[in-house]
């Protein structure tokens, strides 16, 4: 029996989201790339998300990411709104509480189809991230390009429940410079799980403009730890006050480093595309 998807976006970062209530879903890395590639039969995305039933009291679901590589992923905050939407239409409800693998993640209605989501407290010790060896995340010994004019170097590390590297750039990268420098660093041999690449020129203390190279998907049009994840570093370098507008070329996320408990608050939008059925071929 084919089953039913969603397909949703976050400021054009776009998930098929899958309800597994009913029926289990176990896909391979296979199954995930056929889904996610985009045109030749499949549906094309840069994530799949399931929607699984709750495994702990307090939640509403657990749920679970998967790269458009095949790969799972620990946390995706665009598809975190995407699902918090999802649950608390479902639900009738105006907030919703879920588990996944890096942890619990909560969320509220912040007006019509927009979401602020609790992400939890970054990680920022090097073995959290990890990093393959020790040191000042805040200031990791990292350079691309030639040794005498390096394109970008001594970036920030964050661990939002899954890796970033953040460089502070002096202006907007173009897609170019991302995927080529985003491509080198992503399977640098000190990020032993890889990492997510973001570019962040910082317009101002609560203004900063993003681009990110996402591990297993590439460019995206947004990606929400990413987010998170620039405006925790652009704090720890006394760059931004605790609460920014994060903007990419598809629009804007605000991103609060929260003094009081040291978690990460994104508010941004959701979007639901539209609704079809997995083919045949996926039976997982
Ligand atoms: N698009 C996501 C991040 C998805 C996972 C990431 N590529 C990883 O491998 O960690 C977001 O909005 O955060």
């Amino acid at each position: 029996m084919s089953r039913t998807f969603l397909k949703m976006n976050g400021l054009g970062n776009d998930f098929v989201v899958i309800e597994t209530l009913t029926q289990p879903f176990d896909p391979s890395a296979e199954e995930i790339r056929a889904i996610a590639k985009r045109g030749q039969g499949g549906i094309g995305c840069d994530q799949v998300v399931a929607i699984d039933p709750p495994k702990s009291e307090g939640a509403s679901a657990y749920v679970r990411f998967w790269n458009a590589d095949g790969e799972e992923a620990g946390a995706c905050g665009n598809g975190t709104r995407c699902v918090a939407w999802l649950l608390m239409q479902s639900g009738g409800k105006d907030h919703v509480a879920f588990d996944t693998s890096a942890g619990r993640l909560s969320g509220v209605m912040a007006g019509d189809k927009r979401v602020t989501v609790d992400m939890g407290p970054p990680r920022l010790d090097w073995n959290q991230i990890p990093l393959s060896e020790e040191m000042d995340t805040a200031r990791v010994e990292l350079q691309v390009g030639p040794i005498d004019a390096p394109w970008v170097h001594t970036p920030v590390c964050v661990s939002m429940g899954n890796p970033h590297v953040v460089f502070f750039v002096d202006a907007p990268v173009t897609d170019e410079f991302a995927q080529k420098t985003g491509s080198l660093v992503e399977h640098h041999p000190l990020f032993p799980e890889g990492v997510n690449v973001g570019f962040a020129h910082v317009v101002s203390r609560d203004h900063i403009k993003l681009k990110v190279w996402e591990r297993g998907a590439g460019l995206t049009a947004a990606c929400g730890t990413g987010a998170c994840a620039a405006q925790v570093a652009a704090v720890r370098r006394g760059l931004t006050d605790r609460v920014a507008t994060v903007e990419f070329e598809s629009g804007p996320l605000v991103i609060e480093w929260r003094e009081a408990d040291g978690h990460v608050i994104m508010t941004g939008p959701v979007a639901l595309e539209f609704t079809g059925k997995l083919p045949e071929t996926v039976s997982a």
